[in-house]
């Protein structure tokens, strides 16, 4: 077993169990054979877990921008090393293909580089002052004990956009990964040990996500809560941050239309819909959710995606060539077949799929469904599945209206080869991410972070790390 995968939990540089010895069975969703145990930990180990990091902050937010930065960037190249490693894990515990999950943990390795770069561009202004002899100037400054709840779809680049900047801004960090995927970050643990952070910097907690959210919630010596999940937890979330009045970053859910028309490229259109729809077996909060085709192009469009859709490849994620893996567990698969059968009943049309899929388990088949109408339920939820609606519709103003008709505003996609098409576009979508002839989008260099009830804050960019500083105001008189 690789020594990365760890049955421990990481607090102030200790490896623990769980006090009371519990654990917790970590299965394979692609064979649903289990793969081992994480301490099932609760609120007493999650409360040493804040007090390491409460009392290594002051040493290490003293660490100077270049000593930060050489750490981020020893822990990114322990993470591109073992990026192999961490990849068989991740498909192990996920169920995506071997390939997605490369790609997956070398994006993380961007994420960290990224933020030991921009460790170095934390930076205060002097403000022209309106009184003589005074000097006016504001400073920057970890925020302090930060907490990371990630989920269980990208184990390991959500948890490089929250460790990444807060690391880099000097603020220690308590992580809660989600319990159906913990490996992956607990094999962060190891690699941030390994790249020299000192005991308490990061810590990493498994268990009850209530026992253990609950204790950081309330706990407050927890200065920020960086959340990516469902929307409903994040409700909570918000909630409970208010008592302590914590800082957050919610990166919640997602339903994002996807929109071609009459003059887009027919081509790179459908090959769009295959990334934007299938990737991770359709579970990313990015996914296109509902696919809008304009009614000059719609049978040739709806045609095409079936026919490519029922040539994906699914099957367990390190099997050679594998394009589609499993859901994360049964729930998921339940959801999506009742999603599927609202939308036969409400008279959509199955062109692909439409069933769980014929390898059993958690496979369900990539589907494609015709005539998808408003009424049905995969308009207004997140199917976070391999199902495609695709609905007609006639005009610009028609589709803009159906496309911003949801509480979510994350992510949205377009086809056109009108240019002033595409800057409409550009102001009329409420989207956070919006790409145009493009679905491969996301990068460290971007603000990723979505509008309405698809949460609040920047994760990459520069105003990725300005969510883990406070700004400080001087006024210096007497001179
Ligand atoms: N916006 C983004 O960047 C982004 C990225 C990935 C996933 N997501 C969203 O995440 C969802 C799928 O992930 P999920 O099923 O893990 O989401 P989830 O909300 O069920 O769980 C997310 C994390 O929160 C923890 N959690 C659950 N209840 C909690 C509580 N009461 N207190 C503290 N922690 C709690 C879980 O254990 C997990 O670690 C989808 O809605 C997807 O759109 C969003
Ligand atoms: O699930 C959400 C992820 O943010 C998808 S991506 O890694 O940004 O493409």
């Amino acid at each position: 077993m690789s020594d990365l995968l760890r049955q421990a939990n990481l607090v102030a540089g200790d490896w623990i169990g769980a006090d009371d010895g519990g654990v917790i069975d970590v299965t394979d969703p692609a064979s649903g054979e289990v793969i081992g145990q994480v301490p099932a930990s609760g609120a007493a180990e999650t409360r040493r877990a804040i007090e390491a990091a409460h009392a290594a902050f002051p040493a290490y937010a003293a660490k100077t921008v270049t000593e930060r930065a050489a750490l981020l960037r020893a822990l990114a190249a322990e993470i591109t090393e073992h990026a192999d490693e961490l990849a068989r894990i991740l498909t192990r515990e996920q169920g995506k293909p071997l390939a997605e999950a490369r790609a997956e943990v070398l994006s993380s390795a961007a994420y960290v580089q990224w933020f030991a770069e921009e460790a170095r561009r934390a930076r205060g202004e002097v403000i022209p002052s309106p009184w003589p002899n005074r000097r006016l100037m504001t400073t920057k400054h970890p925020v302090g004990v930060v907490a990371a709840i990630t989920p269980w779809n990208f184990p390991s680049s959500m948890l490089a956009r929250k460790l990444g900047p807060a690391l880099a801004a000097g603020c220690p960090v308590v992580v809660k990964p989600a319990t159906a995927t913990p490996y992956s970050g607990i094999a962060w643990g190891v690699l941030a040990e390994r790249a020299g952070f000192p005991p308490g910097v990061v810590n990493i907690l498994t268990g009850s996500a209530r026992e253990i959210g609950g204790e950081i919630m309330a706990n407050d010596k927890v200065r920020k809560v960086t959340f990516t999940g469902s929307t409903e937890i994040g409700r909570q979330l918000l909630r409970g941050a208010a008592d302590t009045v914590k800082k957050v970053s919610m990166e919640l859910g997602g339903n994002a239309p996807f929109i071609v028309f009459d003059d887009a490229d027919l081509d790179r259109a459908v090959e769009g819909a295959m990334i934007a729809k299938f990737r991770n077996a359709g579970q990313t909060c990015i996914c296109s959710n509902r696919v809008y085709v304009q009614a000059g192009i719609y049978d040739a469009f709806v045609e095409r995606l079936a026919e490519r859709a029922r040539a994906l490849k699914v099957a367990p994620g390190l099997d050679e060539g594998a394009e589609q893996g499993p859901m994360v567990d049964a729930p998921a698969l339940e959801k999506i077949s009742e999603l599927v059968q609202d939308a036969v009943d409400k008279g959509g049309r199955v062109l692909a799929g439409g069933a769980p899929h014929d390898r059993g388990g958690l496979f369900y088949a990539p589907t494609v469904i015709a005539g998808a109408t408003p009424e049905m339920r995969v308009t207004q939820e997140e199917i976070f599945g391999p199902v495609a609606p695709v609905y007609r519709f006639e005009t610009e103003d028609e589709v803009l209206a159906m496309a911003n008709d949801t509480i979510y505003g994350l992510a949205a996609y377009a086809y056109t080869r009108d240019l002033g098409r595409a800057f409409r576009l550009q102001d009329g979508l409420e989207y956070g991410l919006i790409g145009i002839n493009e679905v491969l989008i996301v990068t460290p260099e971007i603000p990723f972070g979505g509008l309405k009830q698809s949460g609040t804050g920047k994760e990459g960019g520069w105003q990725g790390l300005e969510d883990y500083l406070e700004t400080r105001y001087s006024c210096i008189g007497g001179m």
